[in-house]
């Protein structure tokens, strides 16, 4: 039962989703740099960069997107960056690579200068992500509607983005009953994943501030799409 036009959707999302990566010679230096807390934090801060591009792109080829006001377009992205990048991180460490890469980044990220308090429910929610062995167009959807939250500060056009978001949660719907039809709940439980990822922001707000107080500098990029310093 899924129309003729969601089908188009999907396919225009999933073909946005593949096509904005991070070029290989960034996500390379995962694998080569060598280990420290600042040689892991700076190698971070360049890959959170390119993904945040990546992002953007992605974002421009939702459709309907540029056509909403352009400052809710800029409100959209910087209160869902994070939460985006989560999702793509989750995504890449919960599938086993075979280059020995998620385990890479793994140690990366637990060696990066953040407190434990903020390591755990991060690691917890990548094994909850990994578990629900979502495919390419469940992701790429996912990652759409938690853009389109309406809820985000400064989104002034609140109906404009929230049409736009239940017209993803339709499909999505649809998709989770047609690709897990032996799972009723499993569009239930990727919308829970959102939940847990708003908790996760709040936490990354903190992570911030800890690596500011300790010094660590981020690039223009991630401090505009932040608000850091
Ligand atoms: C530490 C942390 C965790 C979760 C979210 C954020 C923003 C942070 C976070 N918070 O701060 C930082 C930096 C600034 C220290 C970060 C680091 O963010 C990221 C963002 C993305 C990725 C990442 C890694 C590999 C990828 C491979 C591929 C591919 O092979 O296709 N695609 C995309 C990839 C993206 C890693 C860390």
């Amino acid at each position: 039962e899924i129309t003729k036009e969601q089908r188009a959707l999907i396919k225009a999302i999933l073909d946005a989703y593949n096509r904005h990566q991070i070029p290989q010679d960034v996500t390379k230096k995962l694998l080569q740099e060598q280990y420290s807390a600042e040689e892991n934090f700076l190698l971070l801060t360049e890959v959170a960069t390119s993904q945040v591009q990546v992002l953007v792109e992605f974002t421009k080829n939702i459709p309907g997107f540029l056509s909403l006001d352009r400052e809710d377009q800029i409100a959209l992205l910087k209160g869902s960056a994070v939460e985006a990048m989560f999702l793509r991180s989750a995504q890449v460490l919960s599938k086993k690579m075979p280059s020995g890469y998620t385990e890479v980044l793994e140690e990366r990220i637990r060696k990066s200068g953040m407190s434990e308090e903020f390591i755990t429910p991060m690691f917890n929610f990548y094994k909850s992500i990994g578990e629900l062995h979502m495919t390419q167009e469940e992701q790429a959807l996912l990652t759409t509607i938690t853009i389109l939250t309406p809820d985000r500060p400064y989104v002034k056009s609140h109906e404009a983005v929230e049409r736009l978001q239940e017209t993803m949660l339709d499909v999505l719907r649809k998709l989770c009953v047609l690709q897990h039809p032996q799972e009723p709940q499993y569009f239930a439980r990727l919308l829970g994943r959102l939940t847990e990822l708003r908790t996760l922001h709040h936490y990354h707000v903190e992570m911030l501030t800890s690596w500011k107080t300790n010094d660590h500098k981020f690039t223009p990029l991630l401090c505009e799409i932040w608000d850091v310093q």
